[in-house]
């Protein structure tokens, strides 16, 4: 029996998918259960890469949905609207869906996973987070039986790009920007990308694979990489660190059993060079997972392009192809999903606010060169309890002294309360980086 595929978009991900589903040769056997039968776009006139019948292209992306020849649904316009309403009518229409899209399923994950299960239908994600590194599924799967304590990540290649080369060449961020761009690695609108909402959604759809419950998005921290500066990225090496944005999720170990607290966040980080994420550089991607009995497990590869990402799409489509192939045998029931493919949790997880965070910081002060001002600032932080590993002059800028600070891990509400005194302090000019340590 041949399964047939409506794909929704026929971009860079859309056209990765096709050339494999087109070249099953040497891959597994069940590719050759798949057809492609309809495949939706937005301009027919537009020259495509891959070489499809003109008749299977249409514009009309409901026609593809509710067409009832078509098995499965395969999203890869991105994008919130059309692509929520048609996944959602996809699953009213019977059909099961695979997409890689991160930023619906972090915000309609709920709604979309709630009506899959009421139909019967899976609705699987490979390629949204990683791109074709496989995580997702090894979340569900391969690593169910751990307590999962902390999930951390690289996984925007195109920050990551960018601070490699600010780091290999002293670059300043505005300039590696438009080279990505230049490049076609950072969209026209990078603003997802660089401030960190494009790992935020990500971010969210591991943690909640990695901890069982829902996560409200608008409950992960995200800060983006605006900010560095070539500066701090050389004063992170003379330290010992390099500058990441790193995304992730941690149970709060200070909870108690019945708070169950996490943390779920995105921001540039300074990671110490012997740590294995500190080594991931250009538009590669790394998840760090932690958990108990399994101790690191991390999964490297490329988190993003056309083969890469079509990679996790196709294998999605297989997942589903295995057992549509046991209903059709009447080996298993077409209403009952399996449970280690589906979305089953109902719970949101609760998520501690930041100023409860406990983390290293560092800082950067321009002050007055006058006598006293490193103990002042020694102090202020002493009186809130902010304990530090180094303080240190390292520099002038113009008339200015440059003073960079190391903390211990503190509670990141008294960092927060001795930053706003010690901006009052006569002797201090501006403090132009605040910076997390892992
Ligand atoms: N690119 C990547 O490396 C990765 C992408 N993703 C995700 O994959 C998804 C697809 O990304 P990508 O392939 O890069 O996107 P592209 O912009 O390259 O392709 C989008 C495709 O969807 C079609 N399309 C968009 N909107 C509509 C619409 N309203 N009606 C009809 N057709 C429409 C476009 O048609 P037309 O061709 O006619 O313009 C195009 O074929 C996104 O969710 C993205 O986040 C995930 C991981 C990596
Ligand atoms: N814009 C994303 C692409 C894949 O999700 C990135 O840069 O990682
Ligand atoms: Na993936």
């Amino acid at each position: 029996m041949v399964f047939k595929i409506g794909l929704l978009g026929l971009g860079t991900v859309g056209t990765g998918t096709v050339e494999i589903l087109l070249n099953p040769e040497g891959r597994h056997p069940l590719l050759s259960e798949l057809s492609l039968h309809r495949v939706g776009v937005r301009s027919l006139s537009k020259p495509r890469s891959v070489n499809i019948p003109e008749y299977l292209l249409t514009t009309d992306l409901e026609e593809i949905v509710i067409d009832p020849a078509v098995d499965i649904i395969v999203e890869l316009i991105g994008g919130l609207e059309p692509a929520r309403s048609l996944i959602l009518q996809a699953i009213e229409n019977g059909k099961h869906v695979v997409t890689a899209n991160k930023a619906v399923i972090s915000r309609y994950g709920s709604e979309i996973f709630d009506a899959a299960n009421q139909k019967g239908v899976y609705v699987l994600l490979e390629a949204a987070v990683g791109g074709g590194i496989p995580v997702i599924q090894p979340l569900k799967q391969s690593l169910g039986a751990n307590r999962i304590h902390k999930v951390t990540g690289i996984i925007n290649g195109t920050t990551n790009y960018i601070l490699t080369r600010m780091k290999n060449e002293g670059a300043d961020f505005a300039d590696v920007l438009a080279d990505a761009q230049r490049l076609g690695y950072a969209e026209a609108d990078p603003t997802a990308d660089i401030d960190g909402l494009d790992a935020g959604d990500k971010i969210a759809i591991l943690a909640s694979l990695a901890f069982g419950g829902r996560i409200k998005l608008e409950q992960v921290y995200c800060e983006g990489i605006r900010k560095v500066t070539a500066t701090d990225i050389t004063y992170a090496e003379k330290l010992g660190f390099v500058i990441k944005l790193l995304a992730i999720a941690a149970r709060d170990p200070h909870a108690t059993p019945e708070q169950d607290l996490l943390s779920v966040r995105v921001h540039p980080t300074l990671v110490p060079k012997v740590h294995p994420l500190a080594s991931i550089n250009d538009v590669y991607n790394a998840i760090l997972v932690e958990g108990e009995p399994i101790g690191q497990v991390m999964f490297f590869g490329r988190g993003a392009g056309s083969g890469p990402t079509a990679s996790a799409v196709v294998s999605d489509l297989l997942n589903i192809v295995a057992v549509l192939q046991m209903q059709e045998a009447e080996i298993v029931s077409p209403v009952v999903t399996h449970e280690l493919m589906s979305c089953t949790h109902q719970h949101y997880c609760k998520i501690a606010p930041m100023e409860d965070l406990i983390t290293r910081f560092y800082v950067r002060f321009l002050t007055k060169d006058s006598p006293g001002v490193i103990g002042n600032i020694g102090t202020c932080f002493g009186q809130h309890n902010v304990s530090l590993e180094s303080i240190v002059q390292t520099g002038f800028q113009e008339n200015l002294a440059e003073i960079v600070v190391v903390t211990h891990d503190v509670l990141e509400g008294n960092f927060h309360q001795a930053l706003n005194e010690i901006k009052s302090l006569d002797s201090i000019d501006s403090i132009p980086s605040i910076l997390r340590v892992l």
